[in-house]
């Protein structure tokens, strides 16, 4: 068996392909795995906000169409990046273990966010950084910083931030983790949903392939992905809003579902959490819950603003 795998071309996203590749190879012996590097539009226009550019489903795109063209087999994502809904004919058949969900601050000589001093430049484009950062330090000034995460690390010594934001997960399978001044403490600073999971996307009709990728998964990992995704669709699919999710799932298989809506400025942070056995079940009341404190207008003002 050869499969072809489609890939953006960004260092992390060559780095990740090339991650599953060997693990999809250990796991099925004899099949063979060529890259199909796709060059997103995300990624011609990296300068654009991606507010402006159409949301973040434009990475995913591309290399989705490469595997509904036929000139790909399988495509492996950042499951952050996979808006809410699946594009039609396709499935997200396979999901390794998890790494790291937490985001993390990377700063020039401080070791923490309570270290920074007042005022200090801060730099991210996501809004849910954003507006957490703002919660917890409304003196930061933060300031947009779009790019690849290598583009990142390196404007911060370039550009004059004191600190930058980046996701744990990106960092270590990149092998900077040594880069990292601070862990942010997930059940405070809520990560987005789906950080730190890898999706391998198939054609759902596919069924060898669907098969073959669905017995590699990690259960726990696909639980905790699919009761965030399920809050995200509740709140809010598809639209740039600050909005975190975080799931874990204990050893008896029950999921703690946390999730978090705020306003650009983060003077309004919602939270909730839900306990239970089903993923879709334990989303929609953290959903529910959120809606009753009034997420929906945060959502709506969020979007406008
Ligand atoms: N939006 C870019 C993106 N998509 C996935 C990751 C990190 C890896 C992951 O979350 O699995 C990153 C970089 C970042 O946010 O620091």
């Amino acid at each position: 068996m050869r499969v072809r795998v489609a890939s953006r071309k960004s260092a992390l996203a060559l780095q990740q392909t090339r991650w599953v590749i060997s693990s999809l190879a250990a796991h099925l012996p004899g099949w063979t795995f060529e890259v199909v590097p796709i060059v997103t539009q995300g990624d011609r226009m990296l300068d654009v906000s991606l507010a402006e550019l159409g949301g973040k489903g434009l990475f995913v795109s591309e290399v989705e169409q490469a595997l509904l063209d036929g000139r790909a087999d399988i495509a492996v994502h950042s499951l952050k990046d996979v808006p809410a809904e699946v594009a039609d004919g396709l499935a997200l058949a396979g999901m390794p273990p998890r790494e790291d969900p937490r985001d993390v601050l990377i700063a020039r000589s401080a070791e923490s966010l309570a270290d920074l001093p007042p005022g200090a430049r801060v730099g991210t484009s996501s809004l849910r950084r954003m507006a957490l950062l703002r919660a917890l330090r409304p003196d930061l000034r933060i300031e947009p910083l779009r790019g690849n995460i290598d583009t990142r690390l390196r404007k911060l010594a370039e550009d004059g931030f004191d600190a930058i934001v980046l996701a744990a997960a990106g960092l270590k399978r990149m092998g900077w983790a040594d880069r990292i001044s601070a862990y942010l403490d997930p059940e405070l600073f809520t990560p987005a949903v789906g950080q730190g999971v890898l999706a391998v996307e198939c054609r759902a009709d596919d069924r060898v392939l669907c098969e073959a990728l669905r017995r590699w998964t990690d259960g726990p990992t696909r639980t905790a992905a699919m009761a965030e995704r399920a809050l995200l669709a509740e709140l809010a699919g598809g639209c740039q809003v600050p909005v975190g999710g975080y799931a874990t799932v204990g050893p008896d298989g029950r999921i703690h579902l946390r999730g978090m809506v705020a306003d650009r400025e983060g003077t309004c942070v919602l939270r909730a959490e839900a306990r239970g056995d089903n993923p879709f079940e334990v989303g929609r009341a953290v959903a529910a819950a959120l809606q009753a404190q009034g997420a929906g207008g945060v959502i709506a003002a969020a979007q406008g603003g």
